[in-house]
């Protein structure tokens, strides 16, 4: 397959539509030839900018039709079985590697592992800690709501046909019962105050006229009942709300309190370990003598919160074996994310250290770009190691392809729905692995990013969701499937916790 009019470079080009170009060369010369527009639709700069780095680059708008549609959808057919441990040896490979696992099924195993673990009894968590957690037992209403009759309006409450006479003195929300109203007469009366006996209906306010004589008329049809709100109009004490298996979010919290609940039984967090790899990593100040800064440590956490996690800690373990055997067979999370010594370098010890430590290989790289060198292990019985690949996206490439499902699983959170949006952009493809391509919702369409190199973070920083995009790439207005970034469904206050 030819990447059709791509003005990427030539070399870019030819990288991309080659079958039998070595994969990284295809992987960087895709990251630069994902031809977005330089302008949203309305208007303002793409977050990549305009220009493509280096020379030779266009600005990045695909000329012409784009690459030709996927020949047989978003998977490669599923090589790699997953029905049962994969053999160690030599360390990843790429390429149609029999080994390797297609993308959707890399996906399947991932919450397939984690289905086969014992859940975790459910703890009471007091509401504010509540929040992300699923709910493990249903709610019932432990009171009517409203739990008195109450006022929807701040007015008088009337008994009776007006005008009225109004007496001295009022009820405020919070006061106890309020002295019983007789025939023709009126009291003022507060938003959530209780109802005084015989009330039949409430006058609001801005409806209210009161005469020389001081009596009360309304200036408007009162109908019997008008703004109050009878006890248990939402619900009667014992009335189930909510079924077990609902996402607590910010709307149930406010619903338990205000049925009775000070504490709520869920599903505990699956506790994770993380463990950052590379004696490269600097944790502050600019890179320098060759060292990076890290930019994993950073990031996990809080992206492991959003998908349901606790993560108990972040250790940075440098590119020493030993010292990583340690930290597997210490720790007692439920996974254990590791970054970076996926691939086949001199220091690359994830691989050799899960062999000695005799765990199962689930999944053994996966044809997904970036990030194929992922991979997911099983380590004990009741725990799993996720290892992401040091590049930063190709690291969020494996939390979403491998640690996402199985977090969600282990959280007993309910799965996203798939969904799909036509591109603005076209989007070339891998000749033969799905790509996740950064992008920005706009309207109805999906704008793909540039800058989503395995190395980079600056698409995914700006982008929305990551776009699927099947083995041969997919064309503008081609329908892709959209797979959500945590903030962008929730603000950062509502999902990171
Ligand atoms: N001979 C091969 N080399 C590589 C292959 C391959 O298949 N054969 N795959 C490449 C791909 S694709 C990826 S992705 C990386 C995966 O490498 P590792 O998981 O072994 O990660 P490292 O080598 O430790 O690091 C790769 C790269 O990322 C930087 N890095 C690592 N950790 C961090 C961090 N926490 N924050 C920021 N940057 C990080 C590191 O400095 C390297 O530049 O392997 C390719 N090579
Ligand atoms: O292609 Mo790697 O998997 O750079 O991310």
């Amino acid at each position: 397959m030819t990447a059709r009019g791509a003005q990427t470079g030539e070399d870019a080009g030819k990288a991309a539509g080659t079958r039998d170009t070595e994969d990284l060369d295809v992987e960087e010369a895709l990251a630069l030839a994902n031809g977005s527009a330089g302008h949203f639709p309305g208007g303002g700069d793409l977050p990549g900018g305009g220009h493509l780095p280096g020379p030779g680059f266009g600005p990045g708008r695909l000329p012409g039709p784009g690459p030709a549609p996927a020949a047989d959808g978003a998977a490669s057919p599923g090589h790699g079985t997953g029905s049962g441990p994969l053999p160690y040896g030599t360390p990843y490979a790429s390429q149609a590697d029999p080994r390797t696992t297609s993308w959707p099924r890399a996906r399947e195993i991932a919450g397939r592992a984690a289905r086969g673990i014992a859940r975790r009894s459910p703890v009471s968590a007091v509401l504010d800690a509540a929040l992300g957690l699923v709910l493990a037992e249903p709610v019932a209403a432990l009171t009517d709501l409203p739990s008195f009759d109450t006022s929807a309006m701040d007015g008088w409450a009337v008994a009776g046909p007006g005008p009225w006479d109004v007496r001295e003195g009022g009820s405020l929300a919070g006061d106890a019962q309020p002295e019983p109203l007789t025939d023709g007469t009126a009291a003022r009366i507060a938003t959530g105050a209780r109802i005084p006996q015989d009330t039949t209906a409430v006058l609001r306010t801005e409806h209210g006229r009161t005469d020389a004589k001081g009596r009360l008329h309304s200036v408007r049809e009162l109908s019997h009942g008008q703004d109050i709100r009878p006890r248990g109009q939402e619900c009667r004490s014992g009335e189930h709300l909510l079924p077990a298996g609902t996402l607590v979010t910010p709307a149930v919290l406010g619903l338990a309190a205000a049925a009775g609940y000070d504490t709520l039984t869920a599903v505990p967090r699956p506790r994770v370990d993380v463990f950052v790899l590379g004696d490269e990593l600097l944790t502050e100040g600019l890179p320098r003598d060759g060292r990076i800064r890290d930019a994993l440590g950073p990031m996990l956490p809080s992206w492991l919160r959003a998908l349901g996690a606790e993560v108990a800690a972040v250790r940075r373990i440098g590119d020493d074996a030993k010292a990583l055997q340690k930290a597997l067979s210490r720790s007692a999370a439920d996974l254990i994310v590791t970054t970076g010594g996926t691939a086949a370098g001199p220091v690359d010890h994830v691989r050799p250290t899960l062999h000695s430590l005799g765990a199962d290989l689930l999944v053994d790289g996966v044809d997904v770009r970036p990030g194929h060198p992922m991979l997911l292990a099983r380590t004990k019985e009741d725990q799993h190691l996720v290892g992401l690949p040091g590049n930063p996206l190709a690291a969020v490439s494996g939390l979403i392809t491998l640690a996402e499902p199985l977090l969600r699983v282990l959280a007993a959170r309910p799965a996203p729905e798939p969904y799909t949006l036509p591109l603005r952009d076209g989007v070339h493809g891998h000749p033969h692995d799905t790509r996740l391509v950064p992008s920005v919702l706009r309207g109805d369409h999906a704008v793909p990013l540039r800058y989503n190199g395995p190395a980079m973070l600056r698409g995914v920083a700006a982008a929305d969701a990551l776009a699927v995009v099947p083995a041969g790439g997919l064309r503008a207005g081609q329908e892709a499937e959209l797979l959500d970034l945590p903030w962008a469904a929730a603000g950062i206050g509502v999902c990171f916790t």
